[in-house]
């Protein structure tokens, strides 16, 4: 079939959940509901009023190699009953002047981003009639080289920019790394459309795009900007970035404006202990291939290590700040760096040991993998998460706790609060237990180093959110 289709009827069965509708040649044709992206008024000048994009998850254009599905449009001359609440005016972040930014982030995940444009958004930008750009990633520095030769310009030229993101955390991550790093005023914030191309898609999952396509292109069409919070993570001077599969070391940033630094920002998660170990012995080529397998196999090393000895107990100190409860007491809370030791909203963990060490912005690292039942994504609240050492299948039965909608929160083993501040003094002398994670990026803290994570109260870009996933903060 032609994904480019003129139909003479069309009807919703609203029993079946159901579009229909003859085509101009040959049967009727039906998708189901949940794969209709939208209905708009035709982009071009001919007989048809409307376009009905839809997702076809077994178009005959598809080969084995290729994604299941690819989007489609139907071109109709009236709305049926049932379809006129689709119908959808061309939002703003979709009407710039300057081209919509594309980047197509190659090595996310299993390597799909390329198929899932090709199939499905670059059609989706077409069939709007919409100006684009599309970008492929050469490296791991493209995205953030973009951001601060284009993006960034242009923010703080106040050029409202819309950048289509087909990647996992680590393109978005990279965005706010950068907007965050500069002192310069942001007069616009771009917005960041997440197409889930990643392994975890922690951030894409969180705020309701599931899986598939679809809920992306859904999402761009009816969603609504809404700005990203988040973290700054401080380490002591001896720390340094983990690059290119473990190989090789970088300093954690060196900002043209700041020089040499020791803060990362962030939006989803900073980890350390079993977590961040695990993303950073399964970021290679050879584990990226299994897609969100590799997190379970590199587990499955760190439980049951192969000489047959317990999980390693990771050493350190772990002070907790709350958030002030009536932040008009002390309005510069989020913003106060360094430690603090009288400080009332703030407490060391009587525990030294430890196995699981989390904090996060997100309530899922992955699309059933909900860490945090309590989070809400983009509402400005950070939880710390931990539990202490563990035998490899006690520690295993709290993570599988976590796939059934988050029960392990409410085991005596987990510790779970909401947190302002949390600063882990580390004790190991293993450089391996070292590591800790930020957004998927692995760092490594020097012997007697420290870091300490804080929520910050600039926010730089908008992320476009589901409109059927809007939540308001009580
Ligand atoms: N062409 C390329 N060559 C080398 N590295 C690349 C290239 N394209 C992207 N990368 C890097 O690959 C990584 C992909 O990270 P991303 O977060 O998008 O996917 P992921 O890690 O699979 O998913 P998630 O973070 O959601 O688990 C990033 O570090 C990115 O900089």
């Amino acid at each position: 079939m032609s994904p480019l289709e003129v139909a003479a009827t069309v009807s919703v069965d609203e029993a079946a959940r159901t579009l229909r509708w003859s085509p101009s040649t040959g049967h009727e044709r039906q998708v189901e509901l949940t794969d209709l992206v939208g209905v708009v008024r035709s982009p071009t000048s001919s007989t048809s009023e409307y376009r009905v994009l839809y997702i076809d998850r077994n178009s005959a254009n598809n080969s084995p190699n290729e994604t299941p599905s690819s989007l489609c449009q139907i071109d109709i001359a009236s709305i049926p009953e049932g379809l006129s609440s689709h119908l959808q005016e061309i939002p703003r972040h979709l009407r710039r002047d300057k081209p919509i930014q594309v980047i197509i982030s190659t090595r996310s995940g299993t390597g799909s981003a390329k198929q899932v444009f090709r199939d499905n958004v670059e059609p989706f930008l077409r069939y709007l009639g919409l100006n684009y750009e599309a970008i492929e990633t050469q490296s791991s520095q493209t995205i953030l080289e973009l951001a601060r030769s284009r993006f960034l310009e242009d923010a703080c030229a106040g050029v409202p920019r819309t950048i289509i993101l087909l990647s996992g955390d680590g393109g978005l991550v990279d965005l706010i790394d950068v907007f965050s790093k500069s002192q310069r005023a942001i007069r616009a914030m771009p917005d960041i459309a997440l197409v889930p191309c990643g392994t975890g898609n922690a951030m894409a999952s969180s705020i309701g795009l599931r899986s598939g396509p679809a809920g992306a292109l859904r999402a761009l069409l009816y969603g609504r900007p809404t700005s990203v919070p988040t973290i700054a993570v401080n380490f002591s001077p001896g720390a340094q970035l983990v690059i290119d599969e473990g190989r090789q070391r970088a300093p954690i940033s060196e900002s043209p404006e700041l020089g040499s630094d020791q803060t990362m920002y962030g939006a989803v998660v900073a980890s350390w202990g079993l977590h961040a170990a695990l993303v950073a012995d399964s970021d290679t080529t050879e584990y990226r291939k299994f897609g969100t397998e590799r997190f379970k196999m590199a587990a499955k090393e760190l439980l049951y290590p192969s000489d047959g000895s317990m999980p390693h107990r990771f050493r350190g100190r772990i002070t907790l700040t709350s958030p002030d409860l009536d932040p008009s007491a002390n309005p510069s809370t989020s913003e106060r760096k360094g430690p603090r030791t009288t400080d009332p909203h703030q407490h060391t963990l009587p525990e030294t040991e430890h196995m699981y060490v989390l904090t996060t912005l997100v309530p899922r690292l992955e699309k059933d993998f909900l860490i945090s039942p309590a989070s809400k994504a983009l509402d400005g609240r950070m939880r710390f998460l931990r539990f202490g050492p563990l035998s490899g299948d006690e520690a295993m039965r709290l993570t599988m706790l976590a796939y059934q909608g988050g029960a392990h929160v409410a085991d005596d083993l987990v510790t779970y609060e909401e947190v302002d501040r949390v600063r882990i003094d580390f004790d190991e002398d293993l450089e391996r237990w070292r590591r800790v994670c930020i957004d998927g990026k692995i760092v490594i803290v020097e012997q007697g180093g420290w870091m300490e994570i804080r929520m910050v109260t600039r926010r730089v870009l908008n992320l476009i959110k589901p409109a059927d996933a809007v939540e308001v903060r009580e």
